[in-house]
């Protein structure tokens, strides 16, 4: 491809072409027969709008605050792993990116740049992603560390207690990943049978047993707020706000955990409303937001912003380092102010439910 990308979803080849097969089949891949992989693309596909006219959107605001903090538009930066396979510069690139489009960026706990790294080379809002191992202190330090640094939220991810079938992984061996973060604390050696190293480090340290009681545990080495990320069913969703989270992520890890789990879109209601959260904590979701059309889908579904997690990397790859994330990301922006404006809302809380038709209101209309 010569030309300049003209959507977000270009930027997936550009990647394609610039990385070694192993960290391409990596960061695109999903579990198993990526079933879930395709739908979370797919069922935004099945939604469809309904545009309202003659309202006057000459100045339209993408802005609105998460936890109290203003960003741009609803887009923030989900936490992935390993940003330097994919750019030398790795999640301080991103981060610098996050900071130029004012949004929030999540660091991830299997990044390759340090807390202190990323800290200091830019001034976005950072939230910080946790795993939790079965040495617990490590989690404890780490935590603190991202407090001492000024990340302003914890987001547990609590969808992994052990590592999805990723079979591009296992045929590539992929390798375990480099935690600086880790440094001096815990070894990030693994050794496998032949398959993917990766899956072997994790299976080896993440903790199977964490459960909802360890949230209180959390709360007991944290000031910060925390959200729980993984959530796909309303009975989850209703336990989490009983034990306290401040927000929720709907999420099924951008398909490579658990192949079959549900399209977040497709779910995102049933956690939004009726008798689950009702808008007592926050809700964001992420999983195939690849248009502005998408964003402005899960807001008109109950969503307070969404994280984008594929398309950041791949504008990291695209050889482009921090300028190709800030393409992406204000790519989307501007595509989710012209829906916003082609559907008759000025402001981000102008989005309303029946902005949008779902497949299951269509079939309704019919009978
Ligand atoms: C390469 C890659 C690495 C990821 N690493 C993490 C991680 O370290 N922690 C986490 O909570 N989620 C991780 N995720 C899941 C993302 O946070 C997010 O849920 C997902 O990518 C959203 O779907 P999308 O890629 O379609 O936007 C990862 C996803 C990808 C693609
Ligand atoms: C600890 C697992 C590696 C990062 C991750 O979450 C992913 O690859 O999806």
């Amino acid at each position: 491809m010569a030309t300049e990308p003209v959507n977000v979803s270009e930027f997936q080849e550009l990647a394609r072409l610039a990385l070694p097969k192993m960290y391409y089949d990596y960061y695109s891949g999903g579990a198993e027969d990526q079933q879930t992989l395709r739908e979370n693309v797919e069922a935004f596909r099945r939604i469809t709008f309904w545009p309202r006219i003659l309202i006057d959107v000459n100045r339209v605001d993408l802005s609105t605050s998460i936890l109290g903090y203003n960003i741009s538009a609803p887009i923030i930066v989900a936490p992935t792993g390993s940003h330097q396979l994919a750019h030398p510069q790795g999640e301080v690139a991103t981060a610098k990116a996050a900071a130029t489009c004012n949004t929030i960026m999540v660091l991830s706990f299997t990044s390759s740049c340090t807390i202190e790294e990323v800290a200091t080379s830019c001034n976005a809002v950072r939230f910080y992603q946790l795993y939790i191992y079965k040495r617990r202190d490590i989690a404890a330090t780490l935590v603190q560390r991202a407090e001492k640094n000024g990340f302003k939220a914890i987001i547990l991810t609590a969808d992994t207690p052990r590592l999805g079938r990723r079979e591009a992984d296992k045929k590539n061996k992929m390798i375990a990943p480099q935690l600086k973060n880790l440094e001096g604390l815990f070894s990030t050696k693994a050794t496998s049978d032949g398959g993917s190293i990766l899956e072997a480090y994790v299976n080896e340290t993440m903790d199977p047993s964490l459960s909802w009681k360890d949230i209180e545990w959390l709360r007991s080495v944290t000031k910060l707020p925390i959200l729980i990320k993984g959530v796909l069913t309303r009975a989850d969703a209703v336990k989490a706000v009983q034990v306290g989270v401040d927000g929720i992520i709907v999420s099924n890890h951008g398909a490579r955990q658990l192949d079959y789990s549900p399209a977040t879109i497709s779910v995102l209601e049933e956690v939004t409303v009726v008798h689950a959260v009702e808008g007592r904590v926050p809700v964001l979701m992420d999983g195939g937001i690849r248009r502005g059309t998408d964003v402005f889908k899960a807001l008109a579904l109950g969503a307070q912003a969404v994280l984008v997690g594929r398309p950041v990397i791949y504008g990291l790859a695209a050889n482009k380092g921090e300028y190709g994330v800030r393409r992406v990301l204000e790519m989307l922006k501007d595509e989710f102010e012209l829906t916003m404006a082609l559907s008759g809302c000025s402001s981000v809380k102008d989005i309303t439910r029946r902005h949008v038709r779902t497949e299951h209101e269509r079939l309704l209309s019919m009978m």
